[in-house]
C-alpha cells in the first residue's frame, strides 16, 4: 500500500460529511477508495454499498482499476464499492421512480444524436450561440428545454440533459425515496465535485438529507463552467453540510520527481520561475500545414518509441487539442500520415453523433431487406444523419440538404407512382445506385467483414453524402472482438441467416456502450479534446494547437488555439485552468507544441 500522507490519514479517520480538495495527482481518488473500503468494512449492513459517482466513464474505469490495484482492499470490500457515472445512476432512479414526477411508465433514452435531430430545427432558427445576444440565447434555451420536456413527458423519450433536473425533482419531492436511497447507499462519494451543475447540486443536497457525503474537488480544475458549474459550489457544500474540510494541497504523487505540476500551477498565474522544467518539453513548429503535422507525427513517433521501450503493455500517450475540428484533422493525419510513415494506430474521442448516425445507415444496409420502401428508409436515415451530425451546432448546409433530399424523394416517388421515370438529374439517383450496389454485396456472417464490405461500397459509390457517412462511420469502434454488438450481430446471423435486426442492434449497442463501466482506461495513442482530459492520467501527453494563417504578414485567421485567436484579452482564467488540466495529466512527460511565430500567449511571462 502507498504510505498515506498525514492529511490523507485525516480523511480516513474522519466520520461524517467531508470536503477533500487537492491539486492534480494529490491523491484524492486514492484516499477516497481507501475510505470507501473502510466504511464498507466497519459500517455497512448486509446489502448496503458505498457509491462513488463520477462524470465520465473513463474516470470510472480508472477508479475501478485503482480499486483492483489497492492491495489493502479485500474482495468483499471491493464488491461493496459501487462506481458509477452520474448519468447511469440517475437513469436507474428515473426508470424505477420516474412516474412519481409524471413521466410515462415506460421511458427510453433519447441519445445525443436523437436529441440533436429533435432540436435541429429550433437550433437552426437561432443559429450558433456566439451570434446571439443574451435575450435571444435565453429564448433559444427555453425553447430547447420546452421541447426536451415535451419529448420526455409526452413521448417518454428522456435526454441526458434532463436527467439531473428530473432526479432532483424526484428526490426533493419524496422523503421516502430519500430514505430508501440512503438505506441502499449510506455513503456517497462525489468525484470532481467542482464541476457539479445547478441541477446536480440539487440532487446532492437532497441526498445529503440522509446519506453521508464525501466531495472530492480541485477548484482549479473547474472546466465545466460553460455547462453551469459554479465557482461558489464548494462554498455551497460547506454552508449546507458543515463538512470536515481537508486540503491535500499541492502534494503531487502522479508526476513525482518532475516539474510537471509546478509548471501547470505556474500557468495559472503566468509567473514562470524556471527556464527549464523537468518533464516538460516544448516543440515550436512553423506555421504551415505540412511542417506542423510533420512535427506532430515526429513527436508522436518519438513518444511512442519511448513508451514501448519501457516494456509495459498498458502505456498511454494522449494528444490533447483545443477543438473538435482539430481532433478530426489530427486523427485523419495519424490514420494516413504523409510520406512513407505507416498508419499510427490510435483512438479518437470525437463527438459521436456523426459516427453513430453513420453507423445506423450501414446497419440498415446490412439488413439487405429488399423491401419496397428500402430507398425511402435509406434516404430517411441519411436525412437523420445530416440533421444530427452537427450535435448542438447543426450546420446550415446540412439541414437545407436534408430538406432538399426529402423533397427530391417525394418527387421521385410521385413520378414512379405516376408511371414515369424519375428526373435524370434527381439527387436520389446516386443513392439508389449505391443501395443497389450494397444489395450485391455477399455477406459472409462475420459482422466485422460484412460491416467493412458495406462501408467500402458506400465509400466507393457515386453519392457524396454516403461517402461522408462511410468516412464518419470509420470512427465507430463497437465491432471489436468479443463486444456485445459484434456478438449480437453474430447471433442474429446464426438465427436468421442474415442481419435482419442490424439497425436495432446497433442503436441498442450505443445506449449500452454509453452506460458500460467495465471498459478499461484508454491505452495506446489517444487523440482527445482538452476539455475531455479532466480526471484522466496518461504516461505522456502532447498538447498540440493550431497556427495562424497569414496573408503577407497579416494574420487572417487563427483557428484551434488554446486561447481564442491567441489574443491576450478578456478573462483567460478558464483557458488557463484548461491548459493546466491538460498539462498535468502526464505522469512522466508533457510536450507542448505551439507555433514558432505566434507562441501560445499563456506561455508568456506576466
Ligand atoms: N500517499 C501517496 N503516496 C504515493 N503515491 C500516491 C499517494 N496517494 C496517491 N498516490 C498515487 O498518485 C497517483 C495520483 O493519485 P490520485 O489519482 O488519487 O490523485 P487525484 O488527486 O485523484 O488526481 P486528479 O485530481 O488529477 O485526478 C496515483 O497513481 C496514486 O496511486
Amino acid at each position: 500500500m502507498v504510505d498515506l500522507t498525514p492529511k490523507q490519514q485525516i480523511v480516513l479517520a474522519t466520520a461524517g460529511h467531508q470536503l477533500v480538495t487537492g491539486g492534480p495527482g494529490s491523491g484524492k481518488t486514492t484516499v477516497s477508495i481507501l475510505k470507501a473500503a473502510k466504511i464498507a468494512r466497519e459500517m455497512l449492513k448486509p446489502g448496503q454499498r458505498v457509491l462513488f459517482l463520477s462524470f465520465a466513464r473513463a474516470t470510472v474505469s480508472r477508479v475501478l482499476e485503482a480499486i483492483d490495484e489497492e492491495k489493502d482492499v479485500s474482495s468483499d470490500e471491493r464488491s461493496r464499492i459501487e462506481v458509477d457515472t452520474y448519468h447511469s445512476f440517475f437513469w436507474r432512479l428515473l426508470k424505477t421512480h420516474g412516474y412519481l414526477v409524471g413521466l410515462p411508465r415506460r421511458i427510453s433514452i433519447l441519445t445525443p444524436p436523437g436529441e440533436a435531430i429533435a432540436l435541429a430545427a429550433i437550433r437552426r432558427e437561432y443559429g450558433p450561440d456566439k451570434k446571439l445576444d443574451e435575450a435571444q440565447l435565453a429564448e433559444k434555451r427555453a425553447r430547447e428545454k420546452a421541447e426536451r420536456d415535451r419529448l420526455a413527458f409526452a413521448e417518454g423519450k428522456v435526454c441526458f440533459d434532463l436527467f439531473a433536473d428530473l432526479v432532483a425533482r424526484l428526490l426533493e419531492g419524496s422523503a421516502k425515496l430519500r430514505a430508501m436511497t440512503a438505506i441502499a447507499w449510506p455513503c456517497i462519494i462525489f468525484d470532481e465535485f467542482q464541476d457539479t451543475s445547478a441541477d446536480q447540486w440539487r440532487v446532492v443536497k437532497a441526498l445529503g438529507d440522509r446519506c453521508t457525503l464525501i466531495a472530492l474537488a480541485d477548484p482549479e480544475q473547474r472546466i465545466f463552467e460553460f455547462i453551469g458549474a459554479d465557482p461558489a459550489r464548494l462554498d455551497h457544500f460547506k454552508a449546507a453540510f458543515a463538512p470536515t474540510f481537508t486540503e491535500l494541497g499541492s502534494d503531487n504523487h502522479r508526476s513525482k520527481g518532475t516539474d510537471i505540476l509546478l509548471f501547470g500551477n505556474e500557468l495559472l498565474t503566468a509567473k514562470f520561475s524556471k527556464a527549464e522544467y523537468s518533464g516538460i518539453s516544448f516543440c515550436l513548429f512553423p506555421s504551415n500545414r505540412n511542417q506542423a503535422y510533420a512535427a506532430l507525427v515526429t513527436q508522436v513517433l518519438q513518444a511512442r518509441a519511448r513508451l514501448i521501450a519501457t516494456g509495459r503493455r498498458d502505456w498511454s500517450l494522449a494528444i490533447l487539442v483545443p477543438t473538435k475540428r482539430k481532433m478530426r484533422l489530427v486523427s485523419d493525419i495519424l490514420r494516413d500520415p504523409f510520406g512513407n510513415v505507416p498508419t499510427i494506430s490510435h483512438a479518437a474521442s470525437i463527438d459521436m453523433e456523426g459516427p453513430i448516425l453513420g453507423a445506423e445507415v450501414i446497419a440498415q444496409l446490412m439488413q439487405q431487406e429488399r423491401a419496397s420502401d428500402d430507398l425511402d428508409q435509406l434516404v430517411h436515415l441519411i436525412c437523420q444523419y445530416l440533421r444530427g451530425r452537427g450535435g448542438s451546432d447543426p450546420g446550415k448546409g446540412d439541414l437545407g440538404d436534408a430538406v432538399k433530399l426529402e423533397s427530391a424523394l417525394a418527387k421521385w416517388n410521385e413520378r414512379i407512382a405516376g408511371g414515369q421515370a424519375p428526373h435524370a438529374n434527381s439527387v436520389i439517383h446516386p443513392i439508389a445506385a449505391v443501395l443497389s450496389a450494397t444489395r450485391q454485396v455477399v455477406m459472409v456472417g462475420d459482422p466485422d467483414k460484412d460491416w467493412i464490405a458495406i462501408r467500402a461500397t458506400l465509400a466507393d459509390g457515386a453519392c457524396t453524402r454516403l461517402r461522408a457517412i462511410a468516412n464518419d462511420a470509420r470512427n465507430v469502434r463497437l465491432l471489436e472482438r468479443g463486444n456485445l454488438m459484434r456478438n449480437t450481430l453474430e447471433q442474429n446471423w446464426r438465427e436468421r441467416g442474415r442481419y435482419s435486426d442490424a439497425l436495432d442492434i446497433t442503436r441498442l449497442a450505443f445506449v449500452q456502450d454509453h452506460f458500460a463501466t467495465a471498459q478499461r482506461p484508454e491505452t495506446g495513442v489517444i487523440v482527445m479534446n482538452m476539455h475531455k482530459a479532466k480526471g484522466k492520467q496518461f504516461d505522456e501527453v502532447i498538447v498540440f494547437e493550431g497556427w495562424p494563417l497569414r496573408v503577407g504578414k497579416e494574420i487572417k485567421a487563427n483557428p484551434d488555439r488554446i486561447v481564442r485567436e491567441n489574443k491576450l484579452e478578456g478573462d483567460l482564467s478558464q483557458a488557463r485552468q484548461n491548459f493546466r488540466v491538460s498539462v498535468t495529466r502526464a505522469k512522466s512527460r508533457t510536450t507542448v507544441m505551439t507555433p514558432k511565430d505566434d507562441v501560445c500567449v499563456l506561455l508568456k511571462s506576466d
